[in-house]
């Protein structure tokens, strides 16, 4: 068994910043449990608003609690109109991670969370509209199409695709979007949660913790690596060509996005379950470049760096094959990572002392203030 990663040094790294319930993150070097359970166990059998239940109420739904909560989250995909109203003044060209950030800080004003006695209806909330806000500036800002929200999908991945294309998905697609919202639902203190709980820990509100941790997520080193992968890889016509360009981004020590992580060793035990989605898609849409390239770059980055796929690089190309446009890949993170960050701002509620650590002082020794007219 791989040992876990040693950890040390700048970025906090191997610093506990406190507990949680909620998820092991490379215990074993790779393994990955929600409240206990593997992730390859829960993303071969059962569906993303099991999980996101699992992390936001405690337990797996039964059968009633299940249907019931799909109930809930389908009725409250609708869009307030001050929120449409906000939406339409987005400019097409903006980045859909800053029109995620602003429709989840609007609707704070328009839904705000008076007391934490109400956080389950308003997370259920941001889970349930979530994808609803950003096809609808997508479709809004592109195409001047004012699209309706309230879809008959049975899944919050369901409703991403149909809000973005207009019509039922594939139920391939379906499947492999309940899969990827499970893998990207929830990862200890990584970055974004860690904001949200910073966030959570001065009592501030719920909309304002998850509108922080979606600013943490948007860069390339988190959750825009998904994007960054795709601008890379589409690139390339041929593994070889691939290969060389890889080769030369090695030399000029490049980073290379997808690939890597913060506490995994030697492998994202992710990654194989989305390539093996990315591979079935691939054969789905006849793919004879993207998939073949993306396995190159994968085999050179461990023959050259022992550097692994991280649960973003695959990610990219099977978001490509179902025709998702590559600006929305890091909104669909947030469609799902929402239930691990809410999940941690309630635990963080649950036993709180305010998040303020030290800091090592490296500026200089204490002096007088000189007046204006003495400063060079
Ligand atoms: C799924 C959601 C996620 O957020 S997963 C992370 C997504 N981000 C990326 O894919 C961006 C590319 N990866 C990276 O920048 C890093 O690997 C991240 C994820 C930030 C982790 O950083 P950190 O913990 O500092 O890495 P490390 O200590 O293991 O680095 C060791 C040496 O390897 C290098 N390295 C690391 N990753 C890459 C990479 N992708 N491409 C090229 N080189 C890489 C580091 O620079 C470091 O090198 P050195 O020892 O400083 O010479
Ligand atoms: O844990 C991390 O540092 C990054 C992250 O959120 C993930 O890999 O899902």
């Amino acid at each position: 068994m791989a040992e876990a990663k040693q950890l040390s040094g700048a970025g906090l790294r191997g610093q506990s910043a406190g507990e949680t319930a909620l998820c092991t993150v490379g215990q074993s070097g790779s393994g990955l449990t929600y409240r206990g359970y593997d992730i390859k166990a829960l993303a071969d059998q059962v569906e993303f608003e099991e999980v996101a239940y699992l992390l936001l109420y405690g337990k797996l739904p039964n059968v009633q609690e299940l249907q019931d909560y799909k109930a809930r989250l389908k009725s409250m995909r609708g869009l307030p109109a001050a929120l449409k109203t906000v939406l339409e003044q987005i400019p097409a060209n903006a980045h859909p991670m800053d029109v995620m950030r602003t429709g989840c800080s609007m609707l704070g004003n328009l839904e705000t969370e008076a007391d934490f006695g109400q956080q389950h209806q308003h997370i259920d909330r941001m889970l349930a509209v979530f994808p609803s806000i950003i096809n609808y500036w997508y479709n809004f800002a592109h195409y001047g199409k004012r699209i309706e929200t309230e879809t008959d999908a049975d899944s919050i991945g369901e409703h991403f695709l149909w809000t973005l294309h207009g019509k039922q998905p594939d139920p391939l697609h379906v499947k492999v979007m309940h899969a990827s919202l499970i893998l990207y639902a929830e990862h200890e203190f990584n970055a974004s949660t860690f904001t949200a709980r910073v966030c959570a820990s001065t009592l501030s509100d719920i909309h304002s913790c998850i509108t922080g941790a979606i600013g943490s997520l948007r860069g390339p080193l988190h959750g825009g690596a998904n994007e960054a992968a795709m601008a890379m890889i589409s690139q390339w016509q041929t593994p070889d060509e691939a290969e060389d360009a890889i080769m030369g981004m090695l030399a000029r020590k490049d980073k290379i996005m997808g690939f890597g992580h913060a506490i995994y060793r030697d492998s994202d035990p992710r990654n194989a379950i989305i390539k093996a989605w990315s591979k079935q898609l691939s054969e789905q849409v006849g793919d004879t470049v993207l998939f073949p390239v993306s396995e190159r770059v994968e085999a050179v980055m461990w023959r050259e760096k022992k550097l692994f796929c991280n649960a973003d690089f695959f990610h990219a190309s099977a978001y490509h094959f179902m025709g998702i446009p590559t600006e929305l890949f890091t909104p669909i993170f947030v469609c799902s990572r929402v239930s691990g960050w809410a999940a941690h701002v309630i635990e963080q509620r649950a036993n709180n002392r305010i998040i303020r650590p030290s800091a090592d002082y490296t500026g200089p020794d204490e002096r007088p203030v000189p007046g204006l007219e003495d400063r060079d």
